[in-house]
């Protein structure tokens, strides 16, 4: 018989904690390491940091590994700001200032960029940044009701663990939305069942607060008014099915303004809207100046959402079409265009991942596209743009990741890089929004 060798199988690591030596950073401002062969990934590291961390993931080529004990701290390493911030998912960069984590982030993704592309030089020009404190108008919070030591925990998931970190209130989350973690701990504990609502949502729309309750059993007219009581000024919703919300009291549609625009948009509590209203302001503002929008312009608005750059867009252009893949969206967005009075726009529903149809839309007809993809990038989509040959693309990136692969697509199609930005839009967070213009 034959004998074949096979090599034992390595014992995985995962959670298991090694001394860790940070020579550098990724485009996320992990810091990146070796154990063994194996490249290590380690959150809340800085170079030349030596730090002791717990390994999440143990992969064929690399770890990823969380700190939990700094050994030799580096000069750039500062006490967070926020008391949650170590167990806390929501921030992971709390740990340096915030003039660093910008210069980090964007050192971090020149380098991938260039990597993947080939280029040299990036045409980077000035960070878009605003307030880093109470910037964020949408957060979702975690509920966990543990019914063995009936111990009620409100806040957000955990870095490492799916676990519940219980906060009672955040430094980044708008200061009009403080009042649910109070509310909820105090209304939660007076139900018969708090396992009844699973987790809920904070929003802050048009000057309103409103809290959708998403739950798993019905809640009685009583229990509706408790919460209605704890907080009258919020406007209160139950989710019981995803998408389907209720009222509790008058419906209020919630709406943001882009005001330098003097535009209003309107959207349903579960439709995609920019996190941060101040930076989304400014976000549409460059994207006018960069593309220069003026009345001979035909523009293609890729990844449209409710329309939150198509409507500034048409505001200058002479026509604009804009795909969304999620049907109501694209209701919405017409929607609207009709509020705002501006009748130069078309809204289509496509898939733009799969191979585009002979549709109105999808003809060499544009001059300039804006393209605003989710995290997953615009794989597919890309060499679909390129076919069109418009003059100028501005791709808006809330992933450097897919962003540099993406960009290698419209690189090799025949368009060279005039500007590239952040827009720091997540601030304490490793995101960074990205915003680049192609010509050829
Ligand atoms: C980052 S959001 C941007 C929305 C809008 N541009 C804004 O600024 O509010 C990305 C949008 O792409 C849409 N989307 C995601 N995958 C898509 C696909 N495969 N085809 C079409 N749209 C898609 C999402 O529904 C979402 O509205």
């Amino acid at each position: 018989m034959l004998n074949v060798y096979k090599a034992k199988p390595k014992a995985s690591l995962l959670g298991k904690t090694f001394t860790f030596h940070i020579d550098d950073s990724d485009y996320e401002v992990h810091g990146i390491s070796k154990h063994e062969q194996k490249i290590a990934f380690v959150s809340a590291a800085l170079p030349g940091e030596k730090v002791q961390a717990r390994v999440l993931e143990d992969k064929a080529g690399f770890l990823k590994a969380s700190t939990v004990k700094v050994l030799q701290a580096s000069a750039l390493r500062i006490t967070p700001p926020c008391r949650f911030a170590v167990q806390c998912g929501g921030c992971q960069l709390q740990h340096i200032s915030i003039n660093n984590q910008r210069e980090l982030k964007q050192q971090g993704i020149d380098k991938l960029i260039r990597h993947q592309t080939g280029l040299v030089n990036l045409p980077w020009q000035p960070m878009l940044t605003a307030a880093d404190s109470g910037y964020r108008r949408r957060a979702r919070i975690g509920i966990w009701y543990d019914k063995k030591q009936r111990r009620l925990s409100v806040g957000f998931r955990q870095s490492a663990d799916k676990q519940i970190v219980a906060v009672d209130n955040c430094m980044v989350l708008s200061p009009m939305l403080a009042p649910v973690f109070k509310v909820l701990n105090q209304v939660l504990s007076q139900l018969k069942d708090p396992t009844a609502i699973t987790h809920a949502e904070v929003l802050e729309a048009g000057g309103n607060a409103f809290v959708i309750l998403r739950h798993i059993k019905a809640l009685t007219d009583a229990e509706q008014q408790l919460f209605i009581n704890a907080w009258p000024e919020a406007v209160w919703l139950g989710e019981a099915e995803p998408g389907a919300f209720n009222y509790w009291q008058q419906p209020v549609v919630p709406q943001y303004q882009l005001t330098e625009q003097q535009l209003s948009l309107q959207f349903a509590p579960d439709d995609f809207i920019q996190v941060n209203a101040a930076l989304n302001q400014q976000m549409v503002t460059q994207a006018l100046n960069w593309l220069n929008i003026s009345a001979n312009d035909t523009v293609l608005d890729l990844y449209s959402g409710i329309g939150n750059f198509t409507l500034a867009l048409a505001q200058r252009a002479k026509t604009v079409r804009a795909i969304e893949g999620v049907a109501k969206m694209v209701q919405q967005l017409a929607t609207n265009a009709k509020l705002n009075g501006l009748s130069n726009v078309e809204a289509y529903q496509a898939d733009l991942h799969l191979a585009w149809p002979k549709a109105q839309w999808n003809r060499p007809v544009y001059n300039k596209v804006l393209l605003d993809p989710a995290r997953a990038g615009a794989q597919g989509a890309t060499e679909q743009i390129v076919k069109l040959k418009p003059a100028q693309i501005l791709y808006v990136s809330c992933n450097a990741a897919t962003f540099a692969r993406d960009a290698r697509v419209l690189l090799q199609g025949g368009y060279k890089l005039d500007k590239i930005g952040g827009v720091d839009m997540f601030a304490h967070t490793s995101h960074l929004e990205l915003m680049a213009l192609f010509s050829r």
